[in-house]
């Protein structure tokens, strides 16, 4: 039984999630998708097409885990299979946001094989980093227009690397989860931040 509380207590953290991440740029023109898990079988998503930056709670749907929408009808993410597929391999996450920055766009274009972070205080924001001398390595997959096909090529990597904490896809963007949707969030600043002085890194010492 899905609780009510939990739907409007959700939705309303992602739809600051939304203004907050417009206002930096990184989800422009409907760009991005979020998501937060309301209990075991049920997932609030955000409906396709939607200004993230200007997200109301019509703007949301809820769904299982394998994809049904509830009530049948409304049109989900484009991208939802990316979700399900990280809530169904790892039932203790409660969140799972999708950024659009520039730098992200761009390094994932500058390092199609994968971008490695290092040296960087900031790096510590993420889970399981405890020092800047620690080597992150963010995997790139091809971009594709087949969701499903690139969720199963996200998955199979996942199986190998169980610590990912974020990937890119190639001249896409930026996905990040965590246990709730305040810690997910931090996990976007993160990489958003790391994206961008990587970026001014190159640029600066080409
Ligand atoms: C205008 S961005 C193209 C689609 C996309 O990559 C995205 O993140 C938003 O798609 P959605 O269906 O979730 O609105
Ligand atoms: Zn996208």
């Amino acid at each position: 039984m899905l609780r009510t509380e939990a739907l409007g207590a959700r939705t309303e953290e992602l739809i600051r999630v939304g203004r907050f991440f417009f206002e930096r740029g990184w989800v422009p023109a409907t760009a991005g998708n979020f998501s937060a898990r309301l209990d075991a079988d049920h997932v609030v998503l955000t409906a396709s097409g939607r200004h993230k930056g200007e997200l109301e709670a019509e703007g949301f749907l809820v769904v299982t885990p394998d994809g049904q929408v509830l009530p049948p009808g409304g049109k989900p993410s484009a991208e939802t299979a990316l979700h399900l597929m990280l809530y169904r391999r790892e039932p203790r996450l409660g969140a799972v946001l999708h950024t659009h920055s520039r730098p992200a766009t761009l390094l994932s274009r500058l390092s199609p094989r994968g971008v490695v972070l290092e040296g960087y205080e900031v790096q510590k924001a993420l889970p399981g980093v405890d020092s800047h001398t620690a080597r992150v390595e963010v995997p790139v997959f091809p971009n594709d227009q087949d969701i499903p096909r690139l969720a199963s090529r996200v998955e199979d990597f996942l199986r190998g690397h169980p610590d990912t904490s974020g990937y890119l896809i190639e001249g896409h963007g930026l996905y990040t989860w965590g246990r709730t949707v305040a810690e997910a969030r931090r996990h976007v600043e993160a990489f958003e931040f790391l994206f961008e002085c990587e970026l001014d890194l190159r640029r600066l010492t080409r």
